[in-house]
């Protein structure tokens, strides 16, 4: 990810590294430099090939753009020489000096010999437009389908990626390089295969002809076209180094912008809604700066372009006027000839804008290949199984995990645990601890670094994630909810549910009661994030959601440690239904729903320290005693507050006597 603080301070410019000694360093620089540029070089044109590829699915499409895009270049080649025939015979009918003039031609016949000229003109003119029109048609029916493929590639990838990817990164980073890249990449097709080509050919054409009508006047006219492509090659490089500091600048401002937003409520509470603002718009100048400073570079090259072109015009004109007052050239073909000089100015720069666009869009290439070949870390073998049915005998055989770019300790360390189905684990600990990457490994988000984790026997590295994930269910401390009604969110892991199933599972949820208050029922929407509801009713659709899915393992994390004492004991019922018959793993700060369980795993600095029946271990006066008495001492709820806590205790082991952990 790029931290915002990178986005705003100034980028200084990067230095060349040198490790050579200090008399020849200036040679051994130029050598590196010049070796870094080759190596820009071959990845641009690596990827320039790796786009092409996209081209290959539409062959067919893109003989058709071609053909009529060729046309489309062609013709204009040709329209000069019907000025200057247009030209000659004016000249030649009115008399005017040069090699085409002679003895008027009678009145009618040149008339009718300027109109047949004219005609021709204009059908040639028609002609170019149908063409162009249809070629513009064609090219954009093959980019659509391009941009379609690149987004179905682009958002699987992104699907696929592990959440290790998503977490480094922010949304807007990466919804901001996906939006460059393909920009770019489209960019740079559509230059290549739809104005490369036409560019070329009347280059071709009208260069042959130039040549054949005048080669002097040809040289001329190519003479003044030579340095605006050499000017424009050598500010390529710096026009693509403002790009990438572009791109970087908007990935951090909506990096930033996109976490302001779903953090508004915080934003808010804190008043800082005027700073956030002032630095957005402060983010946003910057950017432009660097914008305007590309613009700027853009102007120069593009004016540098007219003037030359203009001054090639004027200097053929004088010229060709000199060849013409000599008898050496026909009025005809000096006006063709200044014809092309405009036309040859079109299509050269359309050649020095491909070229321009390939090099700027080696930024955006890189960016959208970034993430099409980040590495999917967590990927299904090539013969995943997908086992019919999952009973939930869970099994960690010395799981170690540490986060990939997090220096320090692993956070799972060499945990061993068995888990039956069926059982009812609670796992606790300190924070920091681990219990909530140890659930993640459970769901295969992340790989351990070594050990094996194993459902059923099977290792979850066999398994097929998506087999794997429709037979467990999580329900987390703040559950995502869709901007959507409460249907389809109930429905979002079972969509073929019925709609008896669906109303059992609200049912069974404790959620059933507050969605029938609800004016639209079932069809209320929930708002963004499930803002409509409260965190309780947010909490047990999120576990009527999972009961629906009727999954074999359940994975409940601290589900109740946001709410109130009255929604804790609503979704905590939800929890009972929810955990009847399936393998529960409930990691929870609230002491109180670890009363339950079967057996309680203390985890601290990754390791398991201890685990029993609740009842055995508040007796061994162990870890968990001792969690459970500061949990106590601390809890703000009258009913657990200090000066219950005498009355509390036979209580708890009376609780935990009657889920039958006490003998
Ligand atoms: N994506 C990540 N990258 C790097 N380190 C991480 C990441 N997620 C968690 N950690 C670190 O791993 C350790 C364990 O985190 P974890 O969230 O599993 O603890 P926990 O026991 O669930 O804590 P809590 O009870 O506060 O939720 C912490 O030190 C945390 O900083």
């Amino acid at each position: 990810m790029i931290p915002f603080e990178r986005a705003e301070k100034t980028v200084a410019p990067r230095a060349i590294p040198c490790s050579y000694p200090a008399a020849p360093g200036a040679f051994s620089c130029a050598a590196m430099r010049r070796e870094r540029a080759l190596a820009v070089k071959r990845s641009l044109i690596r990827d320039l090939r790796r786009s092409l590829n996209y081209l290959s699915p539409h062959r067919a499409r893109l003989s058709v753009c071609l053909a009529l895009t060729l046309v489309s270049g062609g013709l204009p080649a040709l329209e000069p020489l019907a000025h200057r025939a247009i030209f000659d015979q004016i000249s030649a009918s009115a008399g005017v000096f040069g090699p085409g003039s002679g003895p008027a031609a009678p009145g009618e016949q040149s008339a009718r010999a300027l109109a047949c000229l004219t005609l021709a003109l204009c059908a040639l003119v028609v002609l170019r437009q149908i063409a162009e029109g249809l070629a513009a048609l064609a090219v954009w029916r093959v980019r659509l389908r391009i941009n379609r493929d690149l987004l179905d590639e682009t958002t699987a990838r992104l699907h696929a990626l592990p959440l290790s990817y998503h977490q480094e990164r922010g949304v807007g980073e990466t919804m901001t390089r996906v939006d460059r890249g393909i920009t770019s990449l489209m960019d740079c097709l559509a230059s290549v295969a739809f104005q490369l080509f036409p560019a070329l050919v009347y280059l071709v054409v009208s260069l042959g002809i130039m040549l054949r009508l005048s080669p002097l006047l040809a040289l001329v006219a190519v003479g003044f076209i030579v340095p605006p492509l050499l000017f424009g090659r050598a500010t390529t490089a710096r026009l693509v180094e403002r790009e990438r500091e572009v791109l970087d600048r908007w990935c951090g401002i909506y990096n930033r912008f996109q976490q302001v937003l779903s953090g508004i409520k915080t934003v808010k509470a804190f008043a800082r809604e005027a700073d956030e603002h002032a630095r957005f718009i402060r983010s946003v100048e910057e950017a432009q700066g660097e914008v305007l400073k590309s613009i700027r570079l853009q102007t120069r090259l593009s004016a540098g372009r007219s003037v030359c072109v203009n001054i090639g015009r004027v200097a053929l004109l004088g010229v060709g006027g000199l060849l013409v007052l000599r008898g050496e050239l026909g009025v005809g073909t000096l006006v063709a000839f200044l014809g092309y000089v405009g036309g040859l100015y079109g299509p050269a720069q359309t050649l020095l804008g491909v070229y321009e666009t390939a090099r700027r869009a080696e930024v955006g290439l890189a960016a959208i290949f970034g993430v099409l070949d980040a590495e999917v870390a967590v990927a299904d073998p090539e013969r995943a199984v997908s086992p019919e049915h999952i009973r939930g005998d869970l099994e960690l055989d010395q799981v170690s995990f540490r986060y990939q770019h997090a220096a320090g300790r692993a956070v799972i360390d060499g945990v061993s645990l068995s888990i039956r189905a069926g059982e009812f684990v609670a796992v606790v600990g300190p924070s920091g601890a681990g219990k909530s990457t140890l659930a993640d490994l459970l769901l295969r988000l992340h790989d351990p670094t070594s050990g094996a984790i194993r459902i059923d026997g099977l290792d979850l590295r066999a398994l097929s994630q998506r087999a794997l994930r429709r037979r467990l269910g999580i329900v987390t401390q703040e559950p995502f909810l869709f901007e959507d009604t409460i249907e389809a969110n109930l429905r979002y892991g079972s969509p073929d549910a019925t709609s008896e199933a669906l109303r059992a599972a609200a049912r069974a949820a404790c959620a059933e009661e507050f969605i029938e208050r609800l004016p639209l029922g079932y069809q209320t929407l929930v708002g963004r994030g499930g803002v409509a509801l409260s965190g309780g009713e947010r909490q047990r659709l999120a576990i009527a959601r999972t009961l629906l899915k009727d999954p074999s393992v359940v994975i409940l994390d601290e589900p109740t440690s946001s709410l109130d004492i009255e929604s804790e004991t609503a979704v905590q019922r939800a929890i009972e239904g929810l955990s009847q018959g399936r393998t529960t793993l409930l990691i929870a700060h609230r002491l109180s729903t670890t009363l339950r369980a079967d057996r309680v795993v203390v985890i601290e600095g990754g390791r398991v320290v201890e685990q029993g029946p609740p009842a055995a271990l508040l007796r061994r006066g162990g870890a968990y005693r001792r969690m459970m008495d500061l949990w106590r001492a601390h809890e703000p709820s009258g009913a657990r507050g200090p000066g219950r806590a005498g009355a509390l205790e036979p209580a708890l082991l009376e609780a935990a006597a009657a889920s039958g952990a006490v003998a």
